[in-house]
């Protein structure tokens, strides 16, 4: 890079409108919606979609609801004038759609294009000519009037091929190409001879397509620059007015939010952004912007993945994993404060009724209403902290932990995270939690016990090993817990039960019973640690889960090896 720019590039200027309306505009409704995916999107790709993919991407478009679909550029090959054709004459087109062909402002071109239509019910035909200062001096090496007079006289033989043909209704489409590049008085004069030559009325009205054909300066601007032709265009009752942006500063979703805001009546774009160099604007995003605000896009993104794959296979281009809406990790939380609100947040849901709005920390849309499943939403590796770790145990196997032992837990799996560098799936966790406190038989492991209750309280005799070598406790005490605590401490165990909860896991997946899970807090061995006890016999959880306990607890003092 040049160590000063300013030599080399010029600021954008800005456009004189001090009384813009703009700002204080609010999208209420969608606009009608006009999918280049088969033609700027097409003409981008390494390898252009052959009439198969063309006709899987057609019909997809359908489905999902566009209602205009541009389809080819008949004029430029034998494959889109065969393509054109073969919609019309197989009547692949639905009633209630458009389609639309691209030419250029030449003669023998268009008429090649009007040829293509020929017996069709409805058609856009759209006419570009680029009119800016840089491609009427080094393109075209024209003059205003004779960039003016291309467009009109093409706009002119169209209308003359179109009386020729009175089975089909021709909706003109005029681009002044370089629209963003071009001053703004002159691409009024273009457009508004172009809508006289057209006799465009209210009731016949033209398409005015204003497009960003390169991205120049901030969404602002172009904002600034349709609502100055949305004001001053002379026949403005007459003109559907369009946006076609391109995303070469990276903004032309705010360009197109902001475009309509100024008053565009329609967007012109490719899914996923695909398009010449940076890409079209992209669709999805535009309409599930909208969709998150409350206003139905009039589109279907119901199985956005179903989409993602048609588009994938038709373009052999991959979505990026964090394409807003659709790539893979979009509905993902890693770290662990992300983790924590979310969880939270379903929690909070989990009490509100079904159709409360959504309010949900980190997630603008819910995953479902685009096919998406909560499974993915949250994910663990080392940046992760308790709230996704416990989010995980409770989504994939049900167990819901007290709160203190999420941290002591999240610990583990920190450790374990450290150590491998990769992400942690939910059976990875299961495994951790399985071997860190579910199955934990040293030093102290209970083999069997026996229960009796009498008037005081409960008996109990436990059959263990400690540390390998068999051993009885006996003990007494107000209840099953209370007793297994004496027991011990009668074998010379200084053990305490600070804590305890019971939950049931729903039915063990190979005994088919419901399991009962314990979560005992116990102090031995000067530490505090949680034990896990998992069976189907509820007294034989807990007492599994103060072995689970002590054992946690001479692991954490580093005496597992020492105790008698
Ligand atoms: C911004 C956009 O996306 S516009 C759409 C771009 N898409 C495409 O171009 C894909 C299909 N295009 C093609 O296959 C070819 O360009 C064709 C068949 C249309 C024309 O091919 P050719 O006649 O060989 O011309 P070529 O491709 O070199 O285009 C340049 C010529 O078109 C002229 N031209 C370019 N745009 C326009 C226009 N909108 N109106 C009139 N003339 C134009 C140029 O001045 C140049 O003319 P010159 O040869 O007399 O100097
Ligand atoms: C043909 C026109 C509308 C175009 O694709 C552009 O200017 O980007
Ligand atoms: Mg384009």
């Amino acid at each position: 890079m040049q160590t000063q720019s300013a030599h080399k590039y010029q600021a954008f200027p800005p456009v004189h409108l001090p009384d813009r309306q703009w700002p204080n505009a609010v999208i209420t409704q969608p606009p009608i919606w006009m999918s280049t995916d088969l033609r700027d999107g097409n003409q981008s790709l390494f390898e252009p979609m052959d009439a198969d993919k063309k006709r899987r991407m057609f019909k997809m478009l359908c489905q999902m609801g566009f209602k205009e679909i541009e389809v080819a550029f008949p004029s430029a090959s034998q494959t889109d004038f065969n393509f054109v054709r073969s919609l019309i004459e197989e009547r692949q087109i639905p009633e209630d759609v458009t389609i639309e062909v691209l030419t250029q402002a030449r003669e023998h071109l268009i008429r090649r294009t009007m040829e293509s239509v020929r017996g069709a019910r409805r058609v856009i035909v759209h006419v570009y000519n680029a009119i800016s200062p840089t491609f009427r001096d080094v393109v075209f090496n024209m003059t205003k009037a004779e960039v003016k007079a291309m467009a009109v006289d093409a706009v002119r033989l169209v209308k003359a091929l179109a009386a020729e043909m009175p089975e089909t209704e021709v909706v003109m489409q005029y681009s002044p190409e370089t629209f963003t590049a071009t001053e703004l008085e002159f691409s009024k004069e273009v457009c508004d001879a172009v809508t006289e030559a057209w006799e465009a009325t209210p009731e016949r009205k033209i398409i005015i397509n204003l497009p960003a054909t390169v991205e120049v300066a901030t969404p602002n601007v172009y904002a600034d620059q349709i609502e100055w032709m949305h004001r001053h265009l002379a026949h403005r009752d007459s003109v559907i007015l369009s946006l076609h942006p391109h995303n070469d500063r990276g903004t032309a979703v705010a360009a197109t939010e902001l475009g309509i805001m100024a008053g565009a009546d329609r967007v012109e774009g490719c899914l996923f952004g695909h398009g010449e160099r940076t890409g079209n604007v992209d669709l999805v995003t535009v309409a599930l912007n909208m969709y998150s605000q409350g206003v139905h896009p009039g589109l279907d993104f119901s199985d956005i993945d179903a989409i993602g794959r048609t588009v994938e296979e038709c373009t052999q281009i991959e979505i990026h994993p964090r394409h807003p809406y659709a790539g893979d990790l979009v509905f993902t939380a890693f770290s662990g404060s992300h983790q924590d609100a979310i969880k939270k947040g379903f929690a909070a849901r989990q009490s509100q009724p079904a159709d409360a709005p959504w309010n949900m920390p980190y997630l603008p849309i819910d995953p479902k209403d685009v096919g998406r499943n909560y499974d993915s939403i949250i994910r663990v590796n080392s940046q992760s902290g308790k709230g996704g770790v416990a989010y995980l145990l409770e989504s994939h196997y049900g167990v819901v932990m007290p709160r203190r032992m999420q941290v002591e837990f999240s610990a583990v799996v920190q450790q374990y995270t450290d150590q491998h560098g990769s992400e942690v799936g939910p059976e990875t966790l299961w495994q951790l939690f399985n071997a860190h406190y579910v199955s934990t038989v040293m030093p102290m492991h209970m083999q069997d016990y026996q229960l009796e209750s009498h008037a005081q309280g409960q008996a109990i005799r436990m059959h263990m090993a400690v540390n390998g070598v068999p051993a009885i406790a006996s003990g007494q005490g107000n209840g099953p817990v209370d007793a297994a605590i004496h027991a011990l401490q009668h074998m010379g165990i200084e053990v305490q039960v600070r804590s305890f909860e019971e939950r049931s896991l729903g039915a063990s997946p190979s005994a088919g019973e419901a399991m009962a899970c314990a979560f005992v807090e116990v102090a031995c061995q000067g530490k505090v640690c949680y034990g896990v006890g998992m069976d189907t016999n509820i007294v034989t959880a807990s007492i599994k889960a103060i072995f689970s306990g002590m054992n946690r607890c001479h692991v954490q003092a580093g005496s597992l090896r020492k105790t008698a």
